[in-house]
């Protein structure tokens, strides 16, 4: 996983999973020195790229050209979980586009800082774990189980009326299960794993929802009337959007997060807002939804999508695109979901399938490719390195 953050004039670039061979193209000539750090091996490292903006750095990094320093490496003990850091304080290195990090001993004075023990360790030996992404899905699949029953209680004890708890899982699940992608690794088979979640999910709605199963908790909190075979319609529909989601988006693109932000922060908010405040004025063209509800669809679709994009590309997933350009693609994309969703068409198609198919749909079509966003932006990272490159001196680390 890799994580791009501004910092005044300097970006710094961390990443992970450089012990698994997914080393960045900056280091992966580069080995820990036996001679000097005898069973250590990376886990992290940090580089400082002085280039001012964050997609020209994103690039630099990816490309390993620019002024990159290394300003920590963090190495993993092989035979243990114990995790020390070695800060490596380097002048400017020139890094052109096929070079490495060559050729500087770490001082054998140089202290290995024991990081803080407890917490942030464990986080970070399952961070650098295997069985990384399994522990993931264990977290996902416990937390929605947690998660639904929690609003089942909720309205079991009549803390929530039953219809806006089941709104409610509607509107947070969905968002939720997309914030857990940031923890899986960056392995190819992580997609496929994390679309275990829903897909587990489904198979338990589909357990109760037939009759195999008996869960009334389950049934109180996403059915509509409290009558299982209601899970088999939306409930069931929406985790298999979820899905599909994860195994046709994933982290490489805005699209999934968009079609199911549309979903559940745009499609779940019309009905709470709707049903509450949608009396007065229904649409003209569907009298059984109200403007309340779409322009309450349009924004919580459009501001979902919105925040999730920024994280997601702040963490170095996809590439950050020019604002006004998301702002306004985003807003065509939240229009004619809203649009799609208020159509008297339920009966024919549920909204869990027509909302996020033409939001997902039309992010791939608005929305410039991120690799084609990171050419650009390579481009110009590659002209500011030769500029670089003509006043740095040729410094390199061997770890
Ligand atoms: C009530 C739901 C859909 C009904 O849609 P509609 O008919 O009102 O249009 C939502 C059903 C949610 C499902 C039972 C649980 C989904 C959990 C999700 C896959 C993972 C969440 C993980 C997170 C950590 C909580
Ligand atoms: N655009 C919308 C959407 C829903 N709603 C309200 O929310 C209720 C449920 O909406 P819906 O039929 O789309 O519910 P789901 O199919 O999303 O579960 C409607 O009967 C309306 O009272 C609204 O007023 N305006």
């Amino acid at each position: 996983m890799a994580a791009l953050l501004a910092h005044g004039s300097h970006c710094f670039y961390s990443m992970t999973e450089i012990y698994r061979g997914m080393q960045h193209p900056c280091l992966k000539a580069s080995s820990i020195n036996k001679a000097s750090n005898p069973g250590w091996r990376i886990a992290r490292a940090h580089l400082s790229c002085p280039l001012s903006t964050r997609p020209a750095c994103y690039a630099a990094a990816r490309t390993c050209t620019g002024r990159l320093t290394v300003t920590s490496v963090v190495l993993k003990n092989a035979d243990s979980a114990s995790y020390s850091s070695k800060r490596i304080h380097q002048g400017p290195s020139s890094l052109v586009a096929t070079s490495r990090f060559v050729g500087r001993r770490v001082p054998a004075s140089s202290r290995l800082v024991r990081t803080p023990a407890a917490v942030p360790e464990f986080l970070a030996s399952l961070a650098v774990s295997t069985y990384r992404d399994y522990y993931v899905v264990a977290l996902a699949a416990v937390g929605a189980a947690v998660w639904v029953k929690i609003f089942d209680l909720l309205a079991v004890k009549g803390v929530l009326e039953q219809k806006l708890s089941r709104k409610l899982v509607h509107t947070t699940s969905g968002p939720l299960f997309l914030l857990t992608w940031t923890l899986f690794s960056a392995a190819p088979s992580a997609r496929y794993l994390a679309a275990v979640v829903p897909m587990l999910n489904g198979i338990r709605l589909l357990a109760v929802g037939s009759g195999l199963v008996r869960d009334q908790g389950l049934v109180k909190s996403v059915s509509r009337s409290g009558d299982r075979g209601e899970l088999l319609k939306g409930p069931l529909v929406y985790v298999a959007a979820l899905v599909a989601a994860t195994a046709l988006s994933w982290r490489d693109n805005p699209a999934g997060l968009i079609a199911v932000s549309m979903m559940c922060g745009g499609d779940g908010l019309a009905d709470i807002v709707g049903r509450r405040w949608g009396a007065a004025a229904k649409l003209p063209w569907n009298n059984a939804k109200s403007w309340a509800g779409s322009f309450a669809m349009l924004v919580g679709g459009y501001g979902m999508s919105y925040g999730l994009i920024l994280l997601f590309c702040n963490l170095g997933f996809f590439s950050c695109y020019p604002p006004a350009a998301l702002l306004s693609c985003l807003g065509a994309i939240a229009l004619a979901a809203t649009i799609v969703e208020s159509l008297p068409i339920n009966q024919v198609l549920d909204d869990n399938v027509s909302v996020p198919l033409v939001a997902g749909c039309l992010s791939m079509l608005l929305l410039p490719q991120p690799v084609e966003a990171v050419a650009e932006l390579a481009v110009a990272a590659t002209m500011a390195a030769a500029a670089a490159a003509a006043t740095a001196t040729p410094v390199g680390l061997v770890l």
